[in-house]
């Protein structure tokens, strides 16, 4: 029997196993559907994952660059992955000291800071350019607030494809039931992460929203590749921001307060350039797993 050592994070309840690149990983499939299970896999605060984080650590480089690759439990490769960049990014600098970090990507390099237990991670300029999200051929026009499957979505790609529904309350939809439909919809070709908002009051002035009209979102994502709810998703909050911005419900570059069930993420969405992601990020503990023959 092979084991690897694999390290437990989690960003806002976001959870993600971390295994060295180099760790003899044949299968990396079979060993995300393995231990990412949330019935019988690895343990810790919650029973499994949602993916396993492969990093690949260059400590000579300046600043740091780990190139990660997010396989997650269904076995799917995502090209981007908010909490899972935080994640990352806390990983490589307790492995280097480094507070600065560069995360190499399929959706191009994401530069990170950390500072004591928040983790602020550049997310690239979101895209609601039907070529990018990506949409069907025949889509044409970008997708706002355009009906898909019973939901009215914006389509943007925050990294990964997002389908962003605004309603009145995030918690009276069954997401289970909703999100599928719109998740393998025709008009998204390689899928799209359904994420659902709500604008609430700002109750604290802890995060800044739009000055004058403060505001905040809760938030709930059904992933692609979980094929499920996760308790977080960062490309999920940039994506409300920048959907709230395109549609006209907001009109703010400063930072705005994002909540998913697992805690609260603050979002930057500047009118031209990149998106910021802030949040905390948890080391569980260290243990050693069976590779899966
Ligand atoms: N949880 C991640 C998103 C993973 C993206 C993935 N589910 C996909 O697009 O296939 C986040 O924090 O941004």
């Amino acid at each position: 029997m092979t084991t690897v050592t694999a390290e437990k994070y989690h960003g806002t309840e976001n959870d993600f196993l971390v295994v060295a690149a180099d760790a003899p990983v044949a299968d990396r499939a079979a060993f995300a559907r393995t231990h990412c299970d949330r019935e019988t896999g690895v343990g810790g605060e919650r029973t499994g994952a949602d993916g396993v984080l492969f990093l690949d650590l260059d400590p000579t480089a300046s600043p740091v660059r780990v190139t990660m690759t997010l396989v997650q439990p269904d076995g799917s490769v995502a090209e981007m992955c908010g909490n899972g960049a935080r994640v990352t990014a806390t990983w490589a600098a307790r492995e280097t000291g480094a507070s600065e970090v560069v995360i190499g990507t399929p959706a191009g390099d994401r530069h990170a800071v950390v500072q004591g237990e928040g983790v602020t991670v550049e997310m690239g300029q979101p895209s609601f350019d039907p070529a990018d999200v990506p949409l069907a051929r025949d889509a044409g026009e970008p997708l706002l607030d355009t009906p898909v499957e019973g939901l009215s979505v914006t389509a943007v790609n925050t990294g990964v494809p997002h389908a962003v529904a605004f309603v009145d309350d995030v918690d009276a939809v069954d997401l289970s039931t909703v999100a599928p439909p719109v998740r393998h919809a025709a008009v998204f070709p390689e899928g799209a992460n359904v994420t659902l908002a709500s604008r609430v009051a700002v109750d604290d002035d802890a995060v800044e929203g739009a000055p004058g009209d403060p505001t905040a979102y809760r938030q709930r994502t059904y992933e692609r590749g979980v094929e499920g709810e996760t308790l977080a998703c960062g490309t999920g909050g940039v994506a409300v921001v920048a959907a709230a911005k395109r549609t006209g419900r907001l009109d703010t570059e400063g930072p705005v307060r994002v909540s998913p069930p697992g805690g609260d993420l603050v979002i930057v969405v500047p009118n031209d350039g990149p998106a910021t992601l802030t949040g905390p990020v948890e080391r569980e503990f260290a243990t050693d797993l069976e590779v899966p023959a």
